[in-house]
Parts: C-alpha cells; sequence; structure tokens
C-alpha cells in the first residue's frame, strides 16, 4: 500500500541551537495507528509539529498524500492541514464558546475566511458537527460552554474537532498526559476506534509504554532526536524498552 506520510532525513535544531530532532525517517499506511513514545525531551512533540509544519524543519522532507510539506507554498499548507487533525494535551478549545463552535472550528480551513470569522456555518456542517458529538457521546453537552465540561468531556470535544476536518492523518500530542487513567481509557478508545473504523491513520505521542502497546499498531521510539525502535507492540522487549528510555544499546 502506498504510504500516505513519508518523512526522509528530517533534522530540526531550534534556534538556540537544541537538536531536537536528528535523521529521522519512516513512513506511515493509510490506517495505520502509531504511538511514539521516549523520554521527555527526545523530540516526539517536535516530530509531529513537523509533519503539519507548525514547526519548520531545519534538514530532511515531510512528504504527505503527495504534497511535499517542507516546500508547500501557503495554499498547499492550509491543503494540508485541513488534512490532518491535531489534537493536544490541553485539549486547546475556545472555552468562552459554545462546544458545537468548537467543533464547527474544524471547517474553518474550508471557507471564506470572512465567513468563518463571522461564524457562518451551514446547516450541512452544522449537522455533522452535532453527529460527531453523538458519537462521541457528548449530546448531553452540545450548547454548553466548552469551559463546563470536565477534562475527559473537552478532549472528546477535541476529537470532534479534529474529525470535523475529515482528516486522513491524526496527529495526538500526549492526548491523555492531563487525565486520570480510567478518562484516558475513555479518551484512547474512542481515538482508537473512530481511526479504524473512518480509516484515519493516527500517530499518538504517549508517556505511557503500557497504553502504547494496547492500542499501538506500530511504535516509534525515540531517544534524543533519533527513533532507535520502530516495530510491532509484541517486538517491544524490556530491552528494547530500556534502550529507548536510558539509551543501552539493543543486542542484535
Ligand atoms: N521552541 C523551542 N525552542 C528551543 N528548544 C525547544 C523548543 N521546543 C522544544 N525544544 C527542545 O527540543 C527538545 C525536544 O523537545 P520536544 O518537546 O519535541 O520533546 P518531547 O519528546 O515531546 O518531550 P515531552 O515528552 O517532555 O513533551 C527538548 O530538548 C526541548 O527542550
Amino acid at each position: 500500500m502506498a504510504a500516505i506520510l513519508q518523512i526522509d532525513k528530517l533534522s530540526k535544531q531550534y534556534a538556540d541551537g537544541t537538536a531536537a530532532l536528528h535523521d529521522v525517517t519512516f513512513s506511515l499506511e493509510p490506517g495505520e495507528f502509531v504511538a511514539v513514545i521516549g523520554p521527555s525531551g527526545a523530540g516526539k512533540s517536535t516530530l509531529l509539529r513537523c509533519i503539519n509544519r507548525l514547526v519548520e524543519p531545519t534538514e530532511g522532507s515531510v512528504l504527505f498524500d503527495d504534497i511535499h510539506s517542507d516546500k508547500a507554498n501557503r495554499r498547499q499548507v492550509q491543503q494540508l492541514r485541513r488534512q490532518v487533525g491535531m489534537i493536544f494535551q490541553g485539549y486547546n478549545l475556545v472555552e468562552r464558546v459554545s462546544v458545537l463552535h468548537n467543533v464547527l472550528h474544524g471547517r474553518l480551513g474550508y471557507m471564506d475566511p470572512i465567513r468563518g470569522a463571522l461564524g457562518l456555518f451551514s446547516n450541512h456542517d452544522k449537522q455533522e458537527a452535532k453527529a460527531l458529538l453523538v458519537r462521541l457521546g457528548l449530546e448531553q453537552q452540545i450548547y454548553k460552554r466548552a469551559d463546563e465540561l470536565s477534562g475527559g468531556q473537552q478532549q472528546r470535544v477535541g476529537i470532534a474537532r479534529a474529525l470535523c476536518q475529515k482528516p486522513k492523518l491524526m496527529l495526538a500530542d500526549e492526548p491523555i498526559a492531563s487525565l486520570d487513567p480510567l478518562t484516558s481509557k475513555v479518551i484512547m478508545d474512542y481515538l482508537y476506534r473512530i481511526c479504524r473504523e473512518d480509516g484515519i491513520a493516527c500517530m499518538v505521542n504517549l508517556h505511557q509504554v503500557d497504553v502504547a502497546k494496547s492500542y499501538a499498531t506500530r511504535i516509534i521510539g525515540m531517544h534524543k532526536g533519533k527513533i532507535v525502535f520502530n516495530g510491532r507492540p509484541d517486538e517491544l522487549t524490556d530491552e528494547a524498552i530500556a534502550h529507548i528510555y536510558g539509551g543501552s544499546p539493543v543486542k542484535e
């Protein structure tokens, strides 16, 4: 199957000289659910953000569905961002507006900017946004303000907003880091099930190895800006985990 995402020799050095990514190469096939694990500072967030150009890579290329992100013009970056949904640890909702409006923000990339700024969403978009909220078990919360919701409910709104973009790829940057274990399971169950049902490829940064092992179809392990593991969950041995988190060499 043709890759939906092809990352080649990607490196990122921040302005202060921090080398966050070094020579990262991998590809993602449609429908894969990939967990990215690694210690704090390994470069997981930088990697995700280089994919949708929230961070400019220093070297290397990102090819997403025929768009060379590194060479893309403004129109192509906009096209890329429409097709790549993003879920954040802190949910990134507009707190004082309704849950429905937050979800509709996922349509802004498809709209005339003036209609978008005025909040003139079509009835079709509103129906789709409501259907997504029902799918995420939030039918009672549709007209509430976002800041009236619990953390787990807010993250479900974040997922609905990303789905409203009709993405081909979902990037989730530590989506459960601020949630308790029970709520984390609910969020991971929704994210996994919906991505699998809708054929959306997903890359999710996680701190919890056990969570990565129970959901991912593939795991990428990072250490100091490099990929040091790329394999199936059953290949992630204790030794491989020690290598990712401690940098010890993997025996051949
Ligand atoms: N804007 C920035 N400017 C300078 N250095 C940065 C910036 N953002 C991240 N870094 C550095 O780049 C490295 C990788 O950071 P990144 O946030 O990508 O790692 P991470 O694996 O996602 O970490 P965590 O799990 O703690 O979120 C770290 O050394 C970090 O301090």
